[in-house]
């Protein structure tokens, strides 16, 4: 039997902005239901990675293919397995949260509209404020509705740019079950860009870190605890982004 394709591949992926190099040429092929966490420190190129994978970037240069398509060509071929949470994208401040979630709904073409948006409100505890407009909401709310959003059409592909980074440590803990829930019963294929360790130890099954638009370490969060001689991924982090990773660590992951 074959394997099946990856979920997402990325080919030479650049993306300059007038003076600065977000992402410098980059490689990944990431396993269809695998969660590889993308990390990296401030102004690495996370966001702009994700952006790019998703569509809402146009790359400088490079390919990006998602369940088979190219993003650049054909993206609206599968644009409708996918979904994607972030911060830096706002959803409409005027509509309340229920017309949010129904006018996504809609352009996802969820079969039962009524009974997902009831779902999503009760797992992600939207009902208190499910009828207030968006634009009023907390950040820590607005980012519950973010991810209902992103799992309104039960997406086979889940982008995540730090999903638990305004929530409180036991919102943030439930939200992290709810996306592990999601892999478990979808088979789902996730890249979530995160600063929290505790979340991609315990979330991702491979680490990609970034550093100044390259990828500098890939590898399973164990690999590299070994490789870079550390206990935790904190610590790995730290030596990662201040450039101080072992020679030998960075010979074997580039
Ligand atoms: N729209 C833009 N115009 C110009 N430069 C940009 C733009 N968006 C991002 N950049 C720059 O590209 C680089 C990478 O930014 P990106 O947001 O991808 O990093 P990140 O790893 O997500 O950072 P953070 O952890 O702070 O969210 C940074 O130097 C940033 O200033």
């Amino acid at each position: 039997m074959h394997a099946p394709p990856p979920a997402i591949e990325v080919e030479n992926l650049v993306k300059v902005y007038r003076r600065t190099t977000a992402v410098d040429g980059i490689n990944l092929s990431i396993a269809s239901g695998s969660v590889v966490g993308l990390l990296g420190g401030n102004g690495a190129g996370k966001t702009t990675t994700i952006s790019s994978i998703m569509g809402l970037l146009r790359p400088t240069s490079g390919s990006v293919r998602v369940l088979g398509a190219d993003m650049m060509r054909d993206r609206y071929r599968v644009l409708h397995r996918m979904n994607f949470e972030s911060p830096y994208v706002d959803l409409p401040g005027r509509l309340t949260v229920r017309q949010n979630l129904l006018v996504f709904a809609r352009l996802y073409g969820v079969p039962d509209i009524v009974a997902r948006i009831a779902t999503l409100a009760d797992e992600l505890d939207l009902l208190d404020f499910i009828d207030q407009p968006f634009g009023r909401l907390s950040a820590g709310q607005k980012t519950r509705v973010s991810l209902a959003k992103a799992l309104i059409n039960d997406p086979e592909v889940l982008l995540l740019d730090e999903p638990t980074a305004s929530l409180d440590p036991d919102t943030a803990d439930w939200v992290r079950a709810r996306i592990a829930r999601h892999r478990e019963e979808k088979g789902a294929t996730i890249l979530l860009a995160s600063h929290n360790m505790n979340e991609v130890e315990r979330l991702c099954d491979r680490v990609i870190f970034m550093r100044k638009g390259k990828i500098v370490a890939d590898a399973t969060p164990h690999q590299l605890l070994e490789r870079y001689g550390r206990d935790t991924l904190e610590e790995v982090f730290l030596d990662v982004a201040r450039g101080r990773a072992k020679a030998a660590a960075l010979a074997e992951t580039l």
